[in-house]
Parts: C-alpha cells; structure tokens; sequence
C-alpha cells in the first residue's frame, strides 16, 4: 500500500501583550493564533478591562481572545469576565487552584509551567486545564513571572512528548523562533517583549515576522 503523505499543520502562534490598535491589527492582519491581554499591574502592558473590550472591539472573529493573570483570586477574574469577554484564561498559579477556576469560571484555563531542568518538564495536565505553557523560571529579584524576554534552553526539551497541549514561551523573537521550533517540536509558541519596539508597545513589523518565521517550521500532524 503506497503511504499517504502527513499534512503538515502550522505552528500555532499566541502574541500576548497588546495595548494599543496598530499591534492588535497586525495580529489579526497575519493571522495570529490567539491574542494576549495582561491583568497584571506589575507589567508594563497591564490593561484594564475596558482597553482590551476596545481593542478586541475593532475586528469581529479574529485570534481567539486570552487573559493572562497572576496568583488571580475569584473577585479579579469575575470583575475583569464582567468588562470583557475572554476566551481562555492564563493563569500564574497551583495545579489545584487552576482546576478549580477551570470548573468555577467555565473558560478554558491555561496553565504557566516554569522550568530550568529537566525534571521540572510536567508528565501530566491538570484536570480541566486545556494546556500547559512551558516557559522559563524568572531570573532572581524580577517583578513578574514572565514576559521577561529571557529564554529557556531549548535542548532541554528534546525528546519530551507530552500527550497533552502545550506551549512554548519565553525569549522568542523573529529571529530564534525557527530555531526554538526546530528544536523543541513546539506545536505552538507565545511572544511578548521580542515583538516590541519598546516595553508595552508592539511593532506591527515585527509581529509579521515573527508568525511568518514561527510558520516556516512544518511540523507532522
Ligand atoms: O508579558 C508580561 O508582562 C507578563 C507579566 C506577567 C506574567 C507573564 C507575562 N508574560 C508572559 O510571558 C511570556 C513570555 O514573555 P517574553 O516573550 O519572554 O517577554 C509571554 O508571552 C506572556 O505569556
């Protein structure tokens, strides 16, 4: 029997971060995957509900619609679900506490996994959780646990096959993000601080770059 061809399927990109019209156009101009928007006050592209309501406003369907919190309580997240409609939550948190948003809020939960060796490469999702990011520990002394432009090393990745989604973050930009693909298998990748022109603003330019190089990568289905 002659073998059939593999489709290839495309790296899923994630652009988090957006604060202002020109960067989230670019997203839905070059087809990103999932847009960010960050309600946490530490960081430099924190937005409050009502810019991201506006932001997501200015297109009808686009990239599927992600906040991103850290250690959330539940008053923060049913205030920032009452001012925006969101499609998936990032959350900063424990296994347990990410199940349980998950069945609290009834949106999709994705979980942050830090990692700096091997061992700490998770073996399991959390019930309810849809997919794990892996990404790397914060330096010490940093003031968020991520969007800290610093990278993981890749080669620790190799060989790991989650059966389960996942994510790769942490120090991409348009110029390593074939690499890190290559490298790791990621079936999708999230960027922040490598497509910006400085901190909280975006480069459109870069932003098209960065889904073109991710893109460039096929991978196996
Ligand atoms: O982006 C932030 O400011 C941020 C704040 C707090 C927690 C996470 C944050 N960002 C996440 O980190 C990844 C990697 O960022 P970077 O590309 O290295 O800057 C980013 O994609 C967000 O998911």
């Amino acid at each position: 029997m002659t073998q059939q061809p593999v489709p290839a399927a495309h790296t899923g990109v994630k652009i988090c971060g957006l604060t202002e019209g020109a960067g989230f156009d670019a997203c839905v101009e070059h087809g990103a995957d999932w847009v960010g928007f960050v309600f946490f006050d530490r960081s430099p592209r924190c937005v409050t509900p009502a810019q991201a309501r506006s932001l997501s406003g200015r297109h009808a369907g686009g990239p599927v619609r992600v906040g991103l919190f850290v250690h959330p309580d539940d008053e923060t997240l049913a205030r920032v679900l009452d001012g925006v409609s969101l499609d998936v939550l990032q959350i900063y948190a424990s296994f347990e506490r990410a199940s349980d948003v998950s069945s609290r809020f009834g949106v999709p939960v994705w979980l942050s996994q830090p990692v700096s060796a091997r061992p700490d490469l998770p073996s399991a999702c959390p019930a309810g959780v849809e997919r794990l990011l892996i990404e790397p520990k914060p330096p010490a002394g940093a003031t968020r646990p991520g969007g800290n432009a610093q990278q993981l090393d890749w080669s620790l990745m190799q060989g790991w096959k989650p059966s389960f989604p996942w994510m790769l973050a942490g120090g991409l930009n348009p110029e390593n993000v074939g690499q890190a693909v290559t490298i790791t298998g990621a079936p999708a990748v999230d960027v922040s601080s490598g497509v910006e022109s400085a901190p909280g603003l975006k480069s459109p330019e870069a932003i098209a770059r960065f889904i073109r190089n991710a893109r460039s990568v096929t991978f196996s289905a």
